[in-house]
C-alpha cells in the first residue's frame, strides 16, 4: 500500500520535513496548515520540491470548525473555504481534511451539519477537490465516525466522504467494525496514530501523546484491516502529535515512522501467523571491560559471583566468561565498562537479519578472519549490538568448557534508552525480535522518574526491560543484566560471606515495610535481599551488586510463575545507587 505522512509528525521546516520524508521511502505527505504558514517558499515551490522528492501531496489539514453553524457564520466560512481552495491548487493538492466542529458556537442537527457540508463538496467539486469529514474525539457534536458517516450519507455529494483517524475512533473506544458497513470509496483517507493507554481528557492525549503505530496499546492493524474489508483502497497516512518526536531527529523519526507501517503490513499479512524469528534464548550478552576511573573492573565482580573464564578469543581482545547457562563476554577493547552486544539464539540468523533489514535497522559490518564463526548483527536504536547466534560462535573459544555454579543463566538485561527514542526502542524489539510488551511504568526516583518498560519473548526465554531515565548532573545512565538462579538465599549467603564489598547495601526502613506488608524470612533483611509477590501469588527475591562504569548485576530467582521484574523494589535500589551506595 501507500505510505503517507502528516508533516506535524516530525520535527523540522517544512523543507527539512519534506526531505526526511521522502528519504525514509514514504510516496506521499499530508501538508499540515502551520508547517505551510510558517514556510517562506510559495505554495507552488512546496508543489515543486514535493515533486522533485518523489512525493505526492495527499491531502491538506485541517479545515477547522466549519459545519453546523449559523447562517452568518456559513458565509464567512464558505469565504475561508474559498481561500484555502485557492492555497491547494497551487500547491496541487486536491483533498481537504475538515474536523468536525469543536467550537461552542454549533447549532446541533444532523440535517444542518449535513446541508453545509454538502453546500462545501459543491463548492469544492467546481474545482476538483475532494473534502474528507473527520469526526475529532472531542467535536462538539459529531466525535463518533459512524455519526460523521451518517451526516456525509445525508449530504449524499460525491466530492464529500470520510477521513477516519485510528487515535478518535480508538481513544473512544468505538468498536471499528462499523467500518466494514461504510463503502470503501467513501473512505476518502485514512489517517493512522497508536497512544499509550491514559486516562486524561482525550485532546491532550491526543495532541501530546500519540506515537506510531506499534508503540503504544491499541489495536491500529486490526483497525486497518476493518478498513481494508470495507474496500479503502487509498494511502496509509501517520499522523501524530507528540511532544518528544517534535525535538527528535527528523531523519529518524520519519525512518522511524516508515518502519511502523512496513511492520503493520507484516502484522496484516501475516496475521495469526507466529513472528518469524522470534529468539529462543539469550546467547551472550557482551559487556565492554575497559579501566574504569575507580579501578574494579567487570571481571573481578564476574569473578565474585562465580564466574570463570573460559576462553579467549583468537584475534580479539575479547573472553568468555561462563557459569551454568550464563555467557557473558568482557570486550577489553577500551572504554567505560558498559553493556554493549547482546546474542540471541536464532534458528536462522541469515532470516534474522533480513528481517531486520527489512525493518530500516542497521546491519552491522563484522570483520572477521576467515576461520571465524560467521555473525549476523543489527544496531538497536540505542546503540546495543545484537547478534543472532546459531551456536556456531562458541566454537570461537575453544575450549568451551561446563562452569557448574549458582547461575544457570541470563534472565533479563535492562537497557537504558535515549529519552526522545524511547518509543523507537519499543517498535524495534517487538517488530524486530518479536517480543511483546509486558506494561510500563513510571518509578520514582530521588532525582526524577524512571519510566520503564519490559518486554519478553511468548514463554519467557528472552526477556528485556527498557528504561528511560531522568539523568541528572554527575549521575550515569546505568544498564544491567540480571542473572537467574534457583537459590538466591544461598548465592546471598555466599557473597555477604565472601564478597560483601560486591553487594548494594539496602536500608533497615525497606525491611520495616517489607515485613509490614509480607510475612517474609528475617534472613532476607540480614542479607540485604529485595522480595516483590504478585497477585497470584508468584514470588521473586532478588539482590544487586555495586555499579562498575555503567554496568551492574541482578541476581534473581523467580518462585511459582513469577512474571515480574521487582518494580515495587527499583525506587529504592535508585534511592541508594543516588545515595552512593553505589
Ligand atoms: O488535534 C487536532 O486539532 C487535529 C487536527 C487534525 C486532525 O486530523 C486530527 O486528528 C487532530
Ligand atoms: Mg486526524
Amino acid at each position: 500500500m501507500r505510505k503517507s505522512i502528516a508533516t506535524v509528525s516530525v520535527s523540522g521546516t517544512l523543507t527539512e520535513k519534506l526531505a526526511a520524508i521522502a528519504a525514509a521511502g514514504f510516496d506521499g505527505v499530508e501538508i499540515f496548515e502551520n508547517d505551510l504558514l510558517a514556510c517562506p517558499l510559495p505554495p507552488e515551490q512546496i508543489r515543486d520540491r514535493a515533486a522533485d522528492l518523489g512525493l505526492t501531496i495527499d491531502l491538506y489539514q485541517p479545515f477547522r470548525d466549519f459545519e453546523s453553524v449559523p447562517a452568518d457564520l456559513l458565509a464567512r466560512n464558505l469565504r475561508r473555504a474559498e481561500h484555502k481552495f485557492r492555497l491547494m491548487e497551487r500547491l496541487g493538492a486536491d483533498l481537504l481534511l475538515v474536523c468536525s466542529n469543536v467550537s461552542p458556537t454549533v447549532v446541533g442537527g444532523d440535517e444542518l451539519a449535513a446541508g453545509q457540508l454538502r453546500l462545501l463538496a459543491e463548492r469544492a467539486a467546481e474545482r476538483g477537490i475532494r473534502i474528507a469529514y473527520e469526526a475529532l474525539a472531542w467535536g462538539r457534536h459529531v466525535n463518533e465516525y459512524l455519526h460523521a458517516w451518517r451526516i456525509a450519507r445525508l449530504a449524499d455529494h460525491p466530492n464529500l466522504g470520510l477521513c477516519l483517524d485510528s487515535f478518535h475512533i480508538l481513544s473512544r473506544g468505538s468498536d471499528p467494525i462499523g467500518i466494514e458497513a461504510i463503502p470503501g470509496e467513501k473512505i476518502f483517507f485514512l489517517q493512522l496514530a497508536d497512544a499509550p493507554l491514559l486516562a486524561m481528557d482525550v485532546l491532550q492525549w491526543s495532541r501530546h501523546y500519540r506515537c506510531f503505530p506499534g508503540q503504544g496499546n491499541f489495536d491500529v492493524s486490526g483497525l486497518v484491516s476493518h478498513v481494508l474489508n470495507a474496500g479503502y483502497a487509498g494511502p496509509l497516512s501517520l499522523e501524530v502529535f507528540n511532544d518528544h518526536f517534535r525535538q527528535a531527529d527528523t531523519r529518524r523519526t520519519a525512518r522511524d515512522g516508515m518502519r511502523s507501517l512496513i511492520a503493520l503490513e507484516d502484522t496484516l499479512k501475516g496475521a495469526g501467523r507466529a513472528h518469524p524469528v522470534v529468539p529462543s534464548g539469550f546467547a551472550f550478552a557482551e559487556l565492554a571491560d575497559g579501566d574504569p576511573a575507580e579501578g574494579r573492573r567487570i571481571s573481578e565482580v564476574l569473578a565474585g559471583l562465580g564466574f570463570l573464564r573460559t576462553g579467549t578469543h583468537p584475534t580479539k581482545p575479547v573472553e568468555l566468561w561462563q557459569q551454568g547457562g550464563a555467557r557473558l563476554l568482557l570486550n577489553a577493547t577500551g572504554g567505560d565498562p558498559a553493556l554493549v552486544a547482546i546474542g540471541l539464539d536464532s534458528a536462522d540468523p541469515g532470516g534474522a537479519v533480513k528481517h531486520a533489514e527489512s525493518l530500516l535497522s542497521p546491519v552491522l559490518p563484522r570483520e572477521r578472519a576467515p576461520e571465524e564463526a560467521r555473525l549476523d548483527a543489527v544496531a538497536a536504536p540505542d546503540g546495543t549490538e545484537i547478534f543472532f547466534c546459531d551456536g556456531s560462535w562458541l566454537s570461537d573459544f575453544e575450549p568451551d568448557r561446563q562452569v557448574p555454579g549458582e547461575i544457570t543463566g541470563i534472565d533479563h538485561v535492562a537497557l537504558t534508552q535515549p529519552w526522545h527514542y524511547f518509543d523507537e526502542g519499543e517498535l524495534f524489539y517487538r517488530s524486530v525480535l518479536g517480543l511483546r510488551p509486558q506494561g510500563s511504568l513510571e518509578l520514582p526516583d530521588p532525582y526524577g522518574l524512571l519510566r520503564s518498560k519490559a518486554m519478553a519473548s511468548p514463554g519467557g526465554a528472552v526477556r528485556m526491560v527498557l528504561n528511560i531515565a531522568q539523568v541528572g548532573p554527575g549521575d550515569i545512565p546505568r544498564q544491567h543484566v540480571a542473572l537467574a538462579c534457583d537459590d538466591l538465599m544461598a548465592v546471598a549467603r555466599r557473597l555477604r560471606a565472601e564478597h560483601p564489598g560486591l553487594l548494594l547495601p539496602i536500608p533497615a526502613n525497606y525491611y520495616d515495610d517489607l515485613e509490614a506488608r509480607h510475612e517474609v524470612d528475617p534472613e532476607l533483611r540480614h542479607l540485604g535481599v529485595l522480595y516483590d509477590k504478585d497477585e497470584r501469588g508468584g514470588e521473586f527475591l532478588h539482590l544487586y551488586t555495586v555499579t562498575v562504569g555503567r554496568v551492574f548485576f541482578e541476581i534473581v530467582q523467580r518462585i511459582g510463575g513469577y512474571e515480574g521484574y521487582g518494580a515495587a523494589n527499583a525506587p529504592i535500589r535508585l534511592a541508594v545507587q543516588h545515595s552512593g551506595g553505589n
